[in-house]
């Protein structure tokens, strides 16, 4: 084993102690510097700082005797320990091959005193844990807080492990440790076995740490675990043509589909024009963005041309859509009370309506309407009959139009229609905008109602309740019969749509579509036995047309807890990455400050040191060719166990490979807290 002089981290420390940087051994015996060889002399071989205060010894004549020095047996660790002898051959052989090759110096001297040190035999292996310590065999107990420098020979990576570790079985990279020498045999403690000790779940903290020994019992103690924050562990549905323990990069983070909708949807929302030529605020609402991409207003829906804009709130920063009806003059204040009822409805198919207030700011007397924003939608209208309509139309060999719409999607829009006008109806009010144009499409296959509440604001009929929720039925039989047989005046047509032609052209869609499709279409149209010949409003209510179609409901239900599954997985992907993130920019502040460029003191020392060689370790390893080694499942796992704390110890390489030194995830994630509150005091 070989202690690095000049070297201000010595791993025998604990790093969470108080006390540790008084215990480092450049800084707190001064009387020793003089003798201790210059780290710089070992590295390259000369010292700049030589004749400008470097208190080390220059003159590398002495390294080997006092090398081959012994020290005094208070000390516990060395250059003097027993050479380390693991209990695997393999491990062994390499530890003992790679000693000869990297520093063959010093092989014969632990070699020697080798040959009386212990055999280590860890107490975690599975084979040997329950046994009695063999006779002749003393048990090395290594603490689980303690770091120790060991032969950098031993080659503790555990890369094998990492990138498999199904096919072999798990060893704690600790366990593998050598044995340093007796006296720390005598003194460090081996976790005890956990079987009979039960842990409470409520009284755990999320982020702390276990006992030592929590991670790495056995099997049947598996349901005694903690929740342990460093480990991903796929949801459902799964990709079945990769091996059990193959994760493809995208298996980690959000599907790139999905990341690039909502990147979408979140830059439309915060989109902003330089000059529009709109008023520049109505009331809190300032940054108006025109989302109409209709030049032609029409008055055919609302009974006044219509406007829609994005705006942001000042009073809450989320952003909105205002829909104004231009010309608009409110006689009746108290009809503008009736949008505290609209405000009150929650439904997934509905966009929620917040407020009502008249301006005077575009020049006229208009009325907005506020409304939840919902980025990049489109409406019903443009997405079948529209000029980029979704569906292409399908032409048969006659030339005939057939079908294009799925059934599955319509049935779907009558579902979720449906839904929302049963909490309209449920509320003792009606929807009055079954319109393709006023409805619109927020994502694939999710529409929802726009628009509602103005008509009941704008005064419009005078109606009765009931016979306006019969006309929302009969305007839904409507559109979706319109999608459906690819014919919008069927719907845009108003009340000029006459008996006959609705009756063939369910006839038409009855050839298509399934009978359950056709018998739903005639009952909201009320050809289904309900309305006579001259009277096609239906009379039937909306909790009856639900019960109708309730085996489509299920399935209905069913795609989306699918749906909702599949997102639940996507979001598992990324529950940790802002965990992660927060942890990479501390580790940037930390790591590489030009400011300390040429103070070795700085990054080369203590806490700093570690956290160091840990981004080597996590980031710069190189295979046996040289080549670098881009594993992001080795560095998610070491980011995500750094920022859990667990006890699991890892193996840190100096980039001179003559020192190294073994600390756990607790110890290095102390060392990231202590170093970033130092550099976040004023002075620091
Ligand atoms: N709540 C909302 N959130 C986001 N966008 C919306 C919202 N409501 C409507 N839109 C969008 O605003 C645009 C204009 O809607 P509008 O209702 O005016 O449609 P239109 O086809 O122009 O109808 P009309 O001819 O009656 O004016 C559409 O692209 C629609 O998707």
């Amino acid at each position: 084993m070989l202690r690095q002089p000049g070297s201000a981290v010595m791993g025998s420390q604990d790093p969470s102690s108080p006390n540790r940087k008084e215990s480092l051994p450049p800084s707190i015996n001064p009387g020793k510097q003089s003798q201790t060889l210059c780290r710089n002399i070992l590295i390259h071989g000369y010292c700049k700082y030589e004749n400008s205060g470097c208190i080390f010894r220059h003159d590398n004549t002495k390294t080997n005797a006092s090398a081959a020095k012994p020290e005094t047996p208070k000390k516990r660790l060395n250059v003097e320990s027993p050479a380390f002898k693991p209990g695997s051959a393999a491990l062994s052989s390499s530890a003992a091959n790679a000693s000869t090759t990297t520093s063959p110096s010093k092989t014969p001297i632990l070699l020697s005193q080798a040959a009386d040190s212990a055999v280590f035999v860890p107490r975690s292996s599975t084979a040997t844990s329950s046994a009695m310590p063999q006779e002749g065999i003393k048990e090395f107990e290594p603490s689980p807080d303690r770091s120790m420098y060991v032969n950098p020979a031993v080659d503790l990576y555990n890369q094998k492990s990492m990138v498999n570790p199904s096919s072999q079985p798990f060893v704690p990279s600790y366990s593998q440790m050598p044995s340093i020498n007796s006296q720390i045999a005598a003194e460090s403690q081996m976790p005890q076995p956990v079987s009979n000790q039960r842990y409470d779940y409520n009284s755990m903290v999320p982020y702390g740490t276990a006992p030592p020994d929590l991670y790495y019992q056995q099997a049947q103690a598996a349901h005694y675990q903690p929740l342990q924050y460093h480990l991903y562990a796929p949801l459902p549905p799964h990709k079945i043509n990769l091996l059990p323990y193959q994760r493809t990069i995208q298996g980690f983070f959000l599907s790139d589909n999905l990341r690039e909708e909502l990147q979408r949807k979140g830059e439309a929302s915060l989109q902003i024009l330089p000059s529009t030529g709109l008023p520049e605020s109505l009331d809190v609402y300032c940054q108006l963005v025109p989302l109409d991409t209709n030049a032609d207003r029409s008055a055919r829906v609302l009974g006044y041309p219509s406007w829609v804009y994005k705006a942001f709130s000042k009073s809450d920063g989320n952003t909105y859509a205002l829909r104004r009806l231009e010309g608009f003059k409110l006689t009746d204040e108290k009809s503008i009370a009736t949008v505290q009822q609209w405000r009150r409805l929650s439904n997934a198919s509905m966009v929620t309506l917040f407020e009502a207030f008249t301006t005077r700011a575009f020049g006229d007397s208009s009325i907005i309407f506020v409304y939840d924003y919902h980025p990049l939608s489109s409406t019903l209208f443009d997405t079948h009959f529209g000029a980029s309509a979704r569906y292409p139309v399908v032409r048969n060999a006659n030339g005939q139009i057939g079908p294009s719409v799925p059934e599955q999607v319509l049935w779907s829009y009558l579902v979720q229609l449906s839904s929302a006008m049963k909490t309209i109806h449920g509320a003792n009010l009606a929807a009055r905008v079954m319109d393709p144009t006023k409805i619109i499409l927020t994502s694939k296959m999710r529409v929802r109602l726009s628009a509602v509440g103005i008509m009941d604001v704008i005064g419009g009929s005078k109606e009765p309740v009931a016979k306006l929720q019969a006309e929302d039925l009969y305007n839904l039989g409507r559109l979706i019969l319109s999608i459906a047989c690819n014919n919008q005046s069927l719907i845009m047509g108003g009340a000029a749509v006459s008996l006959p032609v609705l009756s063939k052209s369910l006839e038409f869609a009855g050839k298509f579509y399934s009978v359950g499709l056709k018998n739903a279409l005639a009952y909201l149209l009320g050809s289904g036995g309900r309305g006579g010949e001259d009277e096609m409003m239906s009379s039937g209510n909306v909790d009856e047309f639900i019960q109708l179609i309730s085996g489509f409901y299920q399935q209905n239900l069913n795609s989306s807890l699918h749906y909702q599954d599949s997102l639940e997985s996507e979001l598992a992907r990324e529950v940790e990455n802002g965990r992660l993130v927060r942890l990479l920019c501390k580790f940037n502040f930390i790591n590489e400050r030009p400011e300390y460029d040429h103070d070795p003191a700085w990054s080369e020392t203590g806490d700093r040191y570690l956290l160091k060689l840990f981004r080597d370790y996590v980031f710069h390893q190189t295979d046996e060719s040289g080549h670098p080694v881009l594993d992001m499942g080795h560095v998610l796992r070491c980011l995500n166990k750094l920022d859990a704390g667990v006890e699991e110890k890892v193996m840190l390489v100096s980039r001179d490979e003559q020192s190294c030194l073994i600390v756990s995830y607790k110890e290095l994630k102390n060392c990231v807290d202590v170093v970033f509150r130092d550099l976040s005091r004023p002075n620091g």
